[in-house]
């Protein structure tokens, strides 16, 4: 008798959660589980399966469900948009009414209602518009960007020149040179390679941006004290501890540099600059968003780039066949881009295929609104399918080869696709757009010039492994290693 009352329990609790869902006039998805929707399912498949990636999981929902889904993992319920015209419709046409950022106090105790990723409204626009403003000029995505790109460029191929032949973590490299490119706008000085705390403070910015999701309970149950999810998630305590380093550390530099800082001087970088409404904490949280935002982004594009590269060598051949007849053993300059066609479409592909942000950064409606027919909550995190778009047959016939070709015309002539969009859509797209074209060109450009990559000595499943990456907000490169050949030899 019991387990029949049981059963007839289950399935009441079921029925009750399809009829909802029905009346709710939420986009169509997947039921899930009453009170923990998807989260058993995600959480048996990542303890289960090694292939398993959340957005893998997004692009099977996207093609049961179609471009306008949804589904809710604990109580959180979230909207997938996918495919070109349903992004552009609700992040161009209607931009106004999602560029909201999640409301959930998960997001309330990361950002602090502060800084730019997070913010939203006239805060947001105020904070990215100056943010754009004093970063401009002092030469962000300008031409003091492309000598600071060109300088630590440098500095990493007399590093690797030392280790021909040798086994090397690209990642180790790779960061230093696109953190210390930002440093040089946000504080005016850049640190050594060797520098313990640099080291320390790298791997704080990883931790959080590779975050596995599901480790982020808060996130899921809305309701759920923040204190509380630390106390049960380990994962989420490492995140908010790595947090706080981030924050004393910016706020240790702010106040350096305010000490020495003469009122009458010309102020030479953004934390000397602020207007008289922009206090001290906004400073800081600025600061480390655009570290967040823009060290591990760029540095695993250019990551990807690389094992591409070593996993692709008659493609690699040709970039450096390129370089070597357009430009030669000259410093790479921006000027470059218009003549090296397969360069630019061999990055592209790389972006394609990797998406470094599978689903963008959360938005939010600002309002609960109706969107193609279907209501959307104020309260739902809207995922932005970025890795569905670029693995979609309809933009990207058969998108899972590695083809740089597709951005080239029968003639050879690089063609850039209105469908590629790894910067997100519309206006809260990426800040650092332009910085970040600028070092993955540079930097790519420079390696491939000076070097061979190769990835001879993997096994068949680290080579899987190590193209799945890694999974959260951030779509990282995991641990590996490439073998460098000098091409000077
Ligand atoms: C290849 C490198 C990069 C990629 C692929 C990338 C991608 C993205 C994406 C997908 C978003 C979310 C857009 C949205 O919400 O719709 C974003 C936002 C942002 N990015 Fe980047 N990014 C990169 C580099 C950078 C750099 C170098 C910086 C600055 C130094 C930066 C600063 C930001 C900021 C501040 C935001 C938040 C914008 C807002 O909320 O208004 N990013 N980026």
């Amino acid at each position: 008798t019991f387990s029949f009352g049981l059963a007839v329990a289950v399935l009441a609790v079921c029925a009750y959660a399809y009829i909802k869902r029905a009346l709710s006039k939420s986009p169509p998805g997947p039921v899930g589980v009453p009170g923990f929707g998807l989260l058993p399912l995600v959480m048996w498949r990542t303890a289960n399966d090694k292939r398993y990636r959340l957005f893998l999981l997004m692009q099977e929902i996207q093609k049961k469900f179609g471009d306008l889904a949804s589904f809710r993992l604990g109580t959180q319920e979230f909207i997938l948009v996918s495919g070109y015209p349903a992004l552009r419709e609700m992040f161009v046409t209607h931009a106004d009414k999602f560029n909201g950022r999640s409301n959930t106090n998960f997001h309330r105790f990361l950002f602090k209602e502060a800084g730019i990723v997070g913010s939203e409204g006239a805060l947001w626009q105020e904070h990215r518009r100056f943010a754009l403003r004093v970063l401009k000029d002092f030469g962000f995505g300008r031409n003091a960007s492309e000598e600071h790109i060109q300088d630590e460029a440098g500095q990493v191929v007399n590093f690797l020149r030392s280790k021909e032949g040798q086994l090397v973590d690209p990642r180790d490299f790779i960061s230093k040179a696109v953190a210390n490119v930002v440093t040089r706008f946000i504080f005016s000085n850049f640190s050594s390679y060797e520098d313990p705390e640099f080291n320390e403070f790298l791997g704080k910015l990883g931790s959080l941006t590779n975050q596995n999701l599901v480790g982020l309970i808060t996130a899921f149950y809305r309701f759920m004290p923040v204190e509380t999810a630390l106390a049960l998630s380990p994962a989420n305590k490492k995140q908010f501890d790595a947090i706080t380093w981030v924050e004393d550390l910016s706020k240790r530099k702010v106040e350096e540099i305010r000490s020495k800082y003469n009122v009458d001087d010309e102020p030479s970088n953004y934390t000397g600059r602020r207007p008289g409404n922009i206090h001290d904490f906004q400073l800081v949280k600025t600061i480390w968003e655009l570290y967040i935002a823009g060290v591990d982004t760029s540095s695993n594009t250019l990551g990807w780039s690389l094992i591409y590269a070593a996993l692709n060598p008659e493609l690699q051949d040709r970039c450096h066949a390129e370089i070597m007849a357009k430009i030669g053993k000259r410093q790479a300059s921006l000027k470059d881009k218009k003549e090296l066609h397969y360069c630019q479409a061999f990055l592209d592909e790389c972006q394609r295929i990797s998406t470094l942000a599978p689903m963008s950064v959360d938005h939010r409606a600002i309002e609960d609104t109706e969107f193609s027919g279907y209501n959307i909550s104020s309260d739902a995190m809207i995922f932005v399918n970025l890795y569905g778009l670029h693995h979609d047959e309809r933009y990207f016939p058969n998108p899972d080869k590695f083809d740089p070709d597709r951005f080239l015309t029968p003639e050879g002539q690089y063609k850039a696709s209105e469908y590629l969009n790894p910067f997100g859509i519309g206006k809260r797209s990426c800040l650092g757009e332009v910085l970040a074209r600028m070092e993955v060109f540079l930097f790519f450009v420079t390696f491939m010039q000076h070097f061979r990559f190769e990835a001879d000595s993997w096994t068949a499943e680290q080579r899987e492994q190590i193209l799945l990456g890694t999974e959260g907000v951030v779509h990282a490169t995991i641990e590996h290693r490439l073998k460098v050949a000098n091409r000077e030899n």
